[in-house]
């Protein structure tokens, strides 16, 4: 058995992300959302990409209003209007203003803006009543980015802020990594579909449809591969088959050592090379990971292979700890696709065993004070996949740690 983060490791070691310059396509922005950029977006635009407003006001010159105030005030001739969208058409020069609006550009010779609620307005001249400090309420060209510079990097997910600045840097289509291929694998004698009644010792796969519904929300796209018996030979060909489809191979069942448990020894046989063939986790001890190498330059067969355990419980948080963040690097995301950690408060004891880093399923509460973990009722066995629904967040328990009181702190990974 290897520790939780040595697994982790390996994974994200072992994987190949994909190409730049080969696994990508164009989309158009709308359709860029949850997407990874294949390729760095370098603006030729400054941005703001011109001297602006901020606010309804007056352009004036600091010079001239310094030392104003209500007593005092600067009296200066109103000589243009300038709405957003409307490029100035002559400079301010001393003694004159501009009335300008918020977004609308600096006419030359103004420096400074004073909102129209410290001024007095009377046919072409204004009063300012309060003095601005030097370029108050003016936002200049370039500041908050300069033409030439990277404005996204490469790797990074597209969402609602990212799609605006590419929208903004005037890129209407993207080049985005294509989607990642991910073939799910139910084994097993007992499984049969949702509708088909059910025989005595029989359930319903629904590891199948956990984990495509994970794939697709980890943005990938899930091959529904369907039941293997367990068999070897069926298995075999299922595997071998699934690898011609697929970037990743996800099975669940089969890892443990019962005498149908097949998994390990059939990647053996298909040359697979097995780099995990346990992690000290629970659930998910028998978590099992292989790699076939290539046998052509061209070969584009899946090279990963993940053995979930069978237990739906087992399944689905290895999925979350060990899949996802493999899964989201392979997509080409550069950054952020480990998960997240915080630290909050138990609301009830929690238990482990000890001798495995333990993961406790259950909600976490945003309170005032930092999180709080509210653990799922009924029973934590890995077969009940019940009380897994609802689930945000996982409670952690390192090797060694056998209790938590409660109101202590706890780590907490936070699904998303
Ligand atoms: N003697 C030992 N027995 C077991 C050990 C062990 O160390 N020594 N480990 C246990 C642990 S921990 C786990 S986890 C399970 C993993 O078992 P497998 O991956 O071999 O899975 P199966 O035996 O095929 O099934 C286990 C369990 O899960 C149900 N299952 C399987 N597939 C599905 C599916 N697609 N949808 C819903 N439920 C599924 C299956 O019916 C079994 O109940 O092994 C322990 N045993
Ligand atoms: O590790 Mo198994 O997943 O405990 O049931
Ligand atoms: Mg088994």
């Amino acid at each position: 058995m290897i520790p939780v983060a040595q697994a982790e490791a390996l994974l994200l070691k072992l994987i190949q992300p994909l190409n730049p310059n080969q696994d990508v396509e164009v989309v158009d922005l709308p359709n860029a959302v949850g997407r990874i950029l294949a390729k760095t977006v370098i603006s030729p635009l400054d941005f703001p990409h011109w001297d602006n407003s901020a606010m309804d006001g007056y352009a004036v010159r600091f010079a001239d209003v310094s030392a104003c105030d209500a007593e005092h005030p600067a009296s200066l001739r109103v000589v243009s209007d300038i709405p957003a969208g409307v490029a100035p058409d002559r400079p301010i020069a001393p003694g004159e203003a501009a009335r300008i609006f918020t977004g609308a550009m600096m006419p030359a010779g103004a420096d400074t803006v004073v909102m129209q609620e410290n001024t007095q307005r009377n046919g072409d001249r204004v009063r300012v009543l309060v003095a601005p400090t030097f370029q108050q309420f003016v936002r200049h060209q370039g500041a908050f980015h300069a033409a030439g510079a990277s404005l996204l990097p490469a790797g990074t997910r597209l969402q609602a802020p990212e799609i605006a600045v590419l929208a903004a840097a005037q890129c209407p289509s993207v080049s985005v990594y294509r989607h990642l291929r991910v073939a799910v694998l139910s084994t097993g004698d007992e499984l049969v579909t949702p509708d088909q009644p059910l025989q005595p010792g029989q359930i319903v796969d629904s590891n199948q449809y956990a984990l495509m519904a994970a794939i697709a929300q980890t943005g990938c796209i899930p091959l529904h591969l369907g039941i293997v018996p367990d068999d070897p030979e069926h298995l075999r060909t299922a595997i071998a088959q699934a690898r011609t489809q697929a970037d990743v191979i996800l099975s669940s069942g089969g890892v443990s050592v019962g005498d149908h448990d097949y998994v390990e020894q059939i990647l053996e046989s298909l040359g697979g090379t097995l780099h995990i063939r346990q992690v000290a986790v629970k659930p998910g001890k028998p978590l099992t990971v292989a790699t076939f190498s290539e046998t052509a330059p061209n070969d584009t067969a899946a090279h990963l292979y993940i053995g979930l355990p069978g237990n739906p419980a087992s399944a689905l948080v290895t999925f979350w700890r060990f899949v996802q963040p493999t899964l989201k690097k392979m997509a080409g995301q550069r950054q952020g696709f480990q998960p997240t950690f915080v630290w909050g408060r138990s609301r009830q004891s929690l238990h482990s065993q000890g001798s495995r880093e333990t993961y406790i399923w259950g909600q976490g509460i945003a309170t005032e004070d930092g999180y709080e973990f509210q653990q799922a009722g009924g029973s934590h066995s890995s077969g009940n996949l019940v009380n897994l629904a609802q689930t945000n967040t996982l409670a952690v328990l390192p090797v060694g740690q056998t209790h938590i009181q409660p109101g202590e702190s706890v780590r907490l990974m936070l699904l998303h």
